[in-house]
């Protein structure tokens, strides 16, 4: 398959390309080796896709919901049609293993289209009436220009995730994809503009932390979505809240997980699995923190060996392969310090916890038993396959310990007791809970954090509020009073 985009940027509706920019190698992390090239973006790329979507976004706020929803439904199916390739690309550009991509990356991204492209005609205002024959009606209108920026772990998801609800909305979009992944956000920039986007609707511009940036502060940005770590994040807010603009922050987390005696072992090692090891631990809202109640704790982590054993780590194009590389040598070598400190630290290492010899940036999937909540494996995000597993015996201790974070992006429980489940899941400091369950995204429900984790929604209903803003009319109808 070939790799190198036609150009790095994709502008008012065509590949752009502009070579004085610094060159970012693309790296395969399965083998470590260069597969494309594309250059960050200068200041006139930057100037470019903001100059295309000013001039592209208010014809696209006046046509009805009902054709722009058209538009990007179009698109979902042409993603759906395309799922292949571009899961092989996403493979190429994340290490991810094909068997992840092909029903969790593109698929999504396809997901959101849908959803807001069908929810686009159905966005209305309120009819208010006042004492009189007064009346306020509410119009719901577009921000104007939305700036995206991407993490590296779910590109194509992420570019699709903050599109498709601004386009619906009536916005234009400019998405920065993480420097590390820059590959698929131009495939979706392409199908949006096939599917019949108009241009300059729906731009991608290269670059790292200074392009993201650049377009951040620009006065005729109004909307800024990231999602990144809380570091960047407290970056973006803070350059975000000088221009007053909108913000959506998905960030980073350190969910607890919380596994009572009652429950289902098996189901409940599925959810620590998919809670810890899906796209080699990569995920925001990973259960990272996995308390476990004493009765079952041995027999849990009996299962979870056995169960880890029959990970197939390997290429990730190979399709019995469930179990990939990490995206980089930089977010390996995190890992591989974090496996160091949870030994130094007297945590007792179960399962994994080195380097796979061979090409490619691989740690097995690693998990930590006996771990107390002062340890660093304990507090701090990874974003990598190390789970944590800490010792419980009373509910109430335990929701008090799964709060003591400053994150609060998701939480899960596990156990046969529902009232027992409801009422842990309303106690939760947590943005997305899940009741014998872990990890799942649908485009229905909202997704977010609270505390560090972020502000805002992503996907659902919710996701509507922050891509429009309501502007209300008072309209009188009898005899306007003044003092004088
Ligand atoms: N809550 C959520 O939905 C998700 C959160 N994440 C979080 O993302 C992090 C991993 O992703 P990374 O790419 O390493 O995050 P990162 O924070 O290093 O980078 C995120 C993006 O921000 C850009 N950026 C960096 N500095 C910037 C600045 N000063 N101004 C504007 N943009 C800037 C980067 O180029 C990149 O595109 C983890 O902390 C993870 O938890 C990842 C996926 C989902």
């Amino acid at each position: 398959m070939k790799t190198q985009p036609t150009a790095s940027h994709f502008i008012d509706g065509a590949y752009v390309e502009d070579a004085t920019g610094a060159p970012i190698d693309v790296i395969y992390p399965a083998t470590g080796k260069v597969i494309a090239t594309v250059h960050e973006a200068t200041p006139a790329i930057v100037a470019q896709a903001i100059d295309a979507a000013r001039r592209a976004q208010p014809v696209w706020a006046t046509l009805s919901g009902t054709e722009r929803g058209r538009i990007l439904r179009r698109a979902a199916d042409m993603i759906r049609d395309r799922n292949h390739d571009l899961s092989v690309l996403e493979t190429y550009d994340t290490g991810k293993p094909y068997q992840e991509t092909s029903v969790a990356d593109a698929t999504s991204g396809a997901d959101a289209l849908e959803y807001f492209g069908g929810i686009a005609a159905t966005l209305t205002g309120e009819h208010i009436p006042l004492g009189g024959d007064n009346w306020v009606y509410t119009r719901r209108e577009p921000l104007g220009i939305c700036v995206g920026i991407g993490a590296w772990n779910y590109p194509t998801q992420i570019a699709c995730w903050k599109g498709a609800p601004a386009l619906a909305c009536g916005n234009a979009m400019i998405f920065k994809p993480s420097e590390t992944t820059p590959l698929c956000a131009l495939k979706v920039a392409e199908i949006l503009h096939e599917a019949g986007l108009p241009a300059g609707l729906y731009n991608v511009v290269q670059g790292k932390g200074a392009v993201g940036a650049a377009l951040v502060t620009d006065p005729r940005v109004d909307k800024v979505s990231l999602t990144g770590s809380v570091p960047t994040g407290r970056k973006v807010y803070a350059a975000a809240a000088e221009g007053i603009k909108h913000v959506t922050m998905e960030l980073g987390g350190k969910s607890p997980l919380v596994i009572f005696e009652d429950a289902d072992i098996e189901n409940a090692v599925s959810g620590a699995i998919m809670g810890n090891f899906y796209s080699s631990g990569q995920v925001c809202s990973n259960g990272t923190r996995v308390f476990v109640h004493r009765a079952i704790k041995e027999a849990f982590l009996e299962r979870l060996s056995a169960r880890l054993g029959n990970a197939v780590i390997g290429d990730p194009m190979a399709p019995e392969t469930s179990f990939g590389p990490m995206v980089s040598e930089q977010q390996l070598n995190i890992v591989l310090s974090y496996i160091e400190k949870g030994r130094a630290e007297g945590a007792r290492l179960v399962h994994g916890g080195a380097r796979l010899d061979r090409e490619g940036y691989y740690v097995q999937p690693s998990v930590f038993a006996d771990v107390t909540d002062d340890m660093a494996i304990a507090r701090e995000e990874i974003f990598g396959p190390v789970m944590a597993v800490l010792d419980f015996e009373d509910e109430d201790d335990v929701i008090a310990r799964a709060n003591a974070t400053e994150f609060g992006l998701a939480a899960g429980v596990f156990t046969r007791d529902l009232a027992r489940a409801h009422r842990v899941a309303a106690r939760f400091e947590a943005g997305t809970c899940y009741i014998n369950s872990y990890n799942d995204a649908p485009v229905e429900a909202p997704f977010g954090g609270s505390k560090l984790s972020g502000v805002g929604r992503e996907n659902s209903k919710e996701a509507i509020a922050h891509y429009s803003q309501v502007k209300s009319v008072f309209v009188r109808m009898d005899d306007m009073e003044a003092p004088f």
